[in-house]
């Protein structure tokens, strides 16, 4: 079982070394994983204690790399602005109203020329606008006004291909005063501090200033996120953000609690583990943080899709609804990247549910015969990620939650379930439940008097929701066969279709329930059911 750990923990040292990160992480999970299985096993050794300071120590190694990688990544996703506005320095005119700065581009990607001038008009960056109190911001060597417009009328040159991923701001108003500290720092001194300044970091103030922020989520509208990231629209991610926007993103999922049947456990406790922290945040703190990650498990069509978006709703966060399998297909090769997008675009549009459908198509067991090595790196991209959800050091990332459902929770990966920490089971619907579903699913019928409700829910044990919502619907079809199959042999044409279509709609008897509960079997067998309940008992949370 140890024969690996010398060589694993080498490699993810090595890796770490040459900034592998997601490798080296990976390696040092699988690592930890070695102890943990051989721990138990020699609980009474001697060397107990030793195995335990080694798994601290390369606990404490993974969580300094990890800590570099969030870090990394954040300076990628604040990297360097185009080419064309890496501007270095500029000059003030000695009429201080119109000048020339001069630029110099150090983005080896960008084709046009290295360096030149532009024009401004206005009033300079040292000098605050009229209206402004000087002692507002005198006492802050660091704070400047800015300019009150921009200073470059030039069209932009075009847009270099591979450019990396940067947040956009919005164009300057004439009372925005805060440009960040000088940049250059290392630069060599510029010859007039009066008239020649480094025009510093403009991707910097790229995200929204708080008081637009405030008054977008207060008109219940943002800006889009690809805006945000590019303010033309066009970029290296593009496709990836707008298949994010188009296939996963619902802003409106629009379910409550009361559409959904029976539960009423897992309601209240996916409530407190993931609707009170968004809404009380203050009181979820400390040792009352908020859960990571919580899963549902359970057999197929119990509900778990809904719940999540019942949550989404409530909570009035954004929703993303992330097929593990459509990740895993469709974006091969760009998954990894999909998923860090994922949880940058859920930063932006905060508060939001990630949900993850199917989790075990994306974080199944690691080392399987047949994962390969892309799923691998889109499995580490996942935790490091997840890692990053609720982190002090990110207000935004606060206000994520992470929801996962799956009906084969013994596939996942130990370190996902180990980032999964509250796991809720989502069982077959009791006698109240199903007695609720036939009612929420036949409510918009007309029925007849002879429905026997007792009977329904009797003869409806061990079905999910979903197949009663199926017996429900093959029942309410019932009155259209009879009158169809009444007709056949005249030949089914539209005008005989415009006879009979008044007399379809007659009420549901039970003659009709019956055979639909005959038409319509069970999806979850008996043993899946056992198998469900041993997890719940090893891993679940009540
Ligand atoms: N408790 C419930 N109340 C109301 N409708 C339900 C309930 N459970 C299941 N359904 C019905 O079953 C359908 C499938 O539900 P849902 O997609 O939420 O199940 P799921 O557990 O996520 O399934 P899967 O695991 O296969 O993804 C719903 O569209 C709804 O019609």
């Amino acid at each position: 079982m140890l024969a690996q750990l010398p060589t694993t923990v080498k490699m993810a040292r090595e890796h770490a070394i040459l900034g592998l990160y997601p490798e080296s992480l990976q390696m040092f999970e699988q690592a930890i994983g070695m102890i943990d299985s051989y721990l138990p096993s020699c609980r009474n050794s001697p060397f107990n204690q030793r195995w335990i300071s080694t798994k601290n120590n390369l606990s404490e190694e993974y969580e300094a790399i990890r800590k570099l990688y969030q870090t990394v990544r954040r300076f990628q996703s604040n990297s360097p602005p185009p080419a064309y506005m890496q501007v270095q320095e500029r000059q003030i005119s000695p009429s201080e109203q119109n000048g020339v700065f001069q630029f110099a581009i150090s983005n080896p990607n960008y084709r046009g020329p290295a360096k030149g001038l532009g024009r401004f008009e206005g009033v300079p960056f040292d000098r605050p606008p009229a209206n402004e109190p000087m002692d507002s911001f005198q006492n802050d060597p660091d704070v400047w006004p800015a300019p009150p417009m921009l200073p470059n009328k030039q069209k932009k040159p075009t847009r270099p291909q591979a450019q990396p991923v940067v947040k956009t701001k919005p164009p300057p108003q004439s009372n925005q005063r805060k440009p960040p500290a000088p940049a250059n720092k290392g630069q060599k001194p510029a010859p007039e501090p009066s008239n020649i300044r480094n025009y510093d970091k403009p991707w910097r103030a790229n995200t929204k200033p708080e008081g637009e922020k405030a008054a977008k989520k207060g008109e219940g509208e943002k800006s889009s996120f690809l805006e945000s990231v590019y303010p033309d629209g066009v970029g290296p991610d593009t496709d990836l953000i707008q298949a994010l926007e188009r296939d996963m993103l619902d802003k409106n999922p629009n379910i409550c609690f009361d559409d959904i049947a029976d539960l009423d456990e897992a309601k209240m406790l996916l409530q407190e583990a993931v609707l009170l922290p968004i809404l009380m945040p203050d009181f979820f703190k400390g040792i009352r943080r908020p859960w990571r990650g919580v899963l549902m498990f359970g057999p197929p069509g119990t509900g778990k899709t809904m719940l999540a978006k019942a949550i989404a709703t409530l909570g009035e966060t954004t929703f993303f609804n992330v097929s593990a399998s459509t990740l895993g297909s469709k974006w091969r090769g760009e998954s990894e990247k999909l998923v860090r997008l994922l949880f940058e675009m859920a930063k932006f549009y905060a508060p939001t549910t990630i949900f993850f459908d199917e989790i075990d198509a994306l974080g199944g067991k690691r080392g399987d015969s047949n994962e390969c090595e892309a799923s691998r790196r889109v499995k580490t991209e996942m935790l490091v990620q997840m890692d990053g959800v609720g982190s002090s050091e990110d207000e935004e990332s606060k206000r994520i939650i992470v929801l996962a459902a799956t009906n084969r929770p013994w596939d996942l990966d130990e370190a996902l379930r180990r980032r999964l920490e509250k796991r809720v089971y989502i069982p077959l619907p009791s006698d109240n439940g199903r007695r609720k579903l036939f009612e929420i699913y036949l409510n918009s019928l007309e029925k007849s008097d002879d429905i026997n409700w007792d009977y329904l829910v009797e003869k409806s044990q061990g079905y999910s929701g979903a197949d009663i919502a199926n017996v429900c619907r093959d029942a309410a079809m019932m009155p259209m066969r009879k009158k169809l199959a009444e007709i056949r042999s005249k030949g089914i044409n539209a005008k005989i279709i415009e006879q009979i279509k008044d007399k379809v709609n007659v009420p549901l008897c039970m003659d009709d329930m019956k055979e639909a509960l005959n038409n319509v079997s069970r999806s979850v067998s008996n043993d899946d059911l056992g198998r469900y309940e041993e997890w719940m008992k090893e891993f679940g949370s009540t």
